[in-house]
């Protein structure tokens, strides 16, 4: 009988890895599920703002959190980079590198079949997530594919080379205008931005989604609904 779902694009060496990490993921939400909503609760009264950034105690019971990307949505993020036969790739949040494993996968599947070579630019501002992170990479044997940009995004992002024809935006909201931004000119024409949960977070993300959604901006978007709801933005 046909499976429900499509097998993993990933090789067993990879998939061995992200399995693990997303299992660990999945446990780690279910059980932070309510402190999250407290610790939200108490950053909305102290800042204003749910902005982790801006709460110390937040920010340090999130030190350890994985927050993965769903495999369903990083295995599009591997699709779409092999479609557009992507070399230069950012991704805003890399965390312990789960999402980077699948596009540092679809890079080396991409320069598998020509000449050059091509990488994953990761930012993470936790060092022990960045050392995860590069630990992980190696384990999956895509280590060579991925940079990860230790520090604040707002300063790591600022020296780019161009085109970057991928773009993953999964951040902490307050940040994921300033990161596009920080890419936008370094975007290819066709270039696709993946951005998760803008529709489960669409207040949070109105700032966002107005700048990706203007007929007179930059890029062409579409929403897909569902498991929080992901925007694919072109780059017109
Ligand atoms: C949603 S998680 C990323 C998950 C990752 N894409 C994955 O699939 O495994 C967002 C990450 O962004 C990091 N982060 C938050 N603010 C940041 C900043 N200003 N600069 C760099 N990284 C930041 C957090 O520490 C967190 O690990």
């Amino acid at each position: 009988m046909t499976n429900k779902l499509a097998p993993t694009p990933l090789d067993s060496r990879a998939s061995a890895v992200v399995e693990r990490l997303h299992a660990r993921s999945r446990r780690q939400t279910r059980r932070a599920l309510a402190p999250l909503l407290v610790h939200s609760v108490k950053s909305r009264i102290r800042t204003g703002t749910w902005d982790p950034t801006q709460n110390a105690d937040t920010k340090a019971w999130l030190a350890d959190k994985l927050v993965a990307l769903d495999p369903h949505k990083a295995e599009l993020c591997y699709l779409l980079c092999r479609s557009l036969g992507a070399r230069r790739v950012v991704e805003a949040g890399t965390s312990f590198g789960v999402s980077t494993i699948y596009l540092a996968s679809a890079i080396r599947d991409n320069v598998a079949g020509g000449p050059g070579d091509g990488l994953v630019i990761g930012t993470e501002h936790e060092p022990g997530k960045a050392a995860a992170a590069r630990r992980n990479l190696d384990d999956a044997g895509v280590g060579e594919y991925a940079e990860i940009r230790e520090g604040d995004l707002r300063d790591t992002l600022k020296d780019l080379d161009a085109p970057v024809d991928f773009m993953l935006v999964d951040i902490w909201i307050p940040l994921a205008l300033p990161a596009l931004e920080l890419v936008v000119p370094k975007l290819r024409p066709g270039a696709i931005v993946m951005c998760d949960n803008v529709v489960s977070g669409h207040k949070q993300y109105a700032s966002y989604l107005e700048y990706v959604r203007s007929p007179t901006g930059p890029f062409t978007s579409v929403t897909l609904p569902g498991h929080g709801g992901v925007e694919l933005s072109m780059k017109k």
